[in-house]
């Protein structure tokens, strides 16, 4: 049985079962438990404080776990990753009040900075030749401007909107962050063989969230033009229609190159374009 601790209640904490139910996997979930097995797979899932994860890991208590990059880096265990997960994006970020005359990193010589994160904010600032006096809080950062405990703040944005509730302007990125699973460097084989299986599904679910099926009437003669502005796992699927004269083709799209390609088979020809998700992708 392979262990996970995923983040019991947080900004990781739904995508992280997502992901596992993705793969296929099922357990019984209460947020009560903090402990659950999986019905279907070997795996054992842990509900804990995300800042624990990187270090029960290294220890060997878990086996895997999901955790913020930004917390992994600062816990100096970034050796540990195996897989960037895509989700819980997010940025460590220097902020300051919003009627500050801060122009660069500079000004920061001197002034107290309040953060979660005092290892990445001081390589960052030691980086730049900063000498600042940097407060570590384990929470509620974006107040300490406005209670008089700091000069400017270190902390995590995403929307930016909490920076904005709270009066305060960002200005310099500090760290881009996402989710990522980490695992214990020395598994025995048969839980090595275990992350295998995981791994093998969690890429078979990451390479169908950024793909789409695509189905598309083409004229007969458009089809070799058509076919090579799809991209494919292969080649596209070709089959007669009803109608004489006309081919339905079907191929994989990535999400990203998607408009571009709709426009260019449109141009060429095609009609009736249909695109669909896909759940997984094995390649
Ligand atoms: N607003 C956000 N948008 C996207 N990702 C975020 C956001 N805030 C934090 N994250 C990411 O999610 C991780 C967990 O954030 P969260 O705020 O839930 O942590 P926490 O309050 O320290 O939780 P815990 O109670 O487990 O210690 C962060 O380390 C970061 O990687
Ligand atoms: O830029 P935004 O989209 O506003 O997100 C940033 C906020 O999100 C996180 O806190 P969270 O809401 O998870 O609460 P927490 O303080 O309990 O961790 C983070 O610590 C910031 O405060
Ligand atoms: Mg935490």
């Amino acid at each position: 049985m392979l262990r996970i601790a995923i983040q019991k209640s947080g900004r990781l904490s739904e995508e992280s079962l997502n992901l596992i139910r993705e793969c296929g996997i099922s357990f019984i979930y209460s947020s009560l438990k903090l402990k659950t097995e999986c019905t279907n797979f070997p795996l054992e899932i842990l509900f804990l404080r995300d800042d624990d994860i990187p270090g029960y890991v290294a220890d060997g208590v878990a086996d895997i776990g999901i955790v913020g990059e930004n917390v992994l880096v600062e816990e100096g265990k970034a050796d540990l990753t195996v897989e960037r997960l895509g989700f819980s994006r997010c940025r460590l970020s220097l902020a300051v009040p919003r009627g500050s005359d801060y122009e660069s990193v500079q000004d920061l010589n001197g002034k107290n900075i309040a953060t979660s994160y005092p290892n990445l904010l001081q390589a960052f600032l030691e980086a730049r030749g900063v000498q600042a006096h940097i407060h570590t809080i384990s929470g509620s950062v974006e107040i300490a401007p406005s209670i008089g405990l700091a000069d400017a703040i270190c902390d995590i944005v995403s929307s930016g909107s909490t920076l904005i509730s709270n009066g305060l302007r960002e200005v310099e990125r500090v760290f881009k962050s996402e989710a990522v699973l980490i695992a214990n460097p020395e598994l025995p084989q048969e839980k090595q063989q275990i992350l295998e299986k995981l791994l093998f599904r969690i890429h078979a679910v990451q390479r169908a969230s950024r793909a789409k099926y695509i189905l598309l009437n083409s004229p007969n003669d458009k089809i070799a033009e058509i076919s090579r502005l799809l991209p494919s796992i292969k080649a596209p699927t070709v089959l007669p229609l009803a109608e004489e004269g006309w081919s339905s083709l079907h191929s994989v799209v990535n999400e990203d190159d998607f408009w571009e390609i709709i426009e260019k088979i449109k141009a060429a020809g095609a009609q009736g374009i249909l695109v669909v998700p896909i759940e997984k992708m094995i390649v």
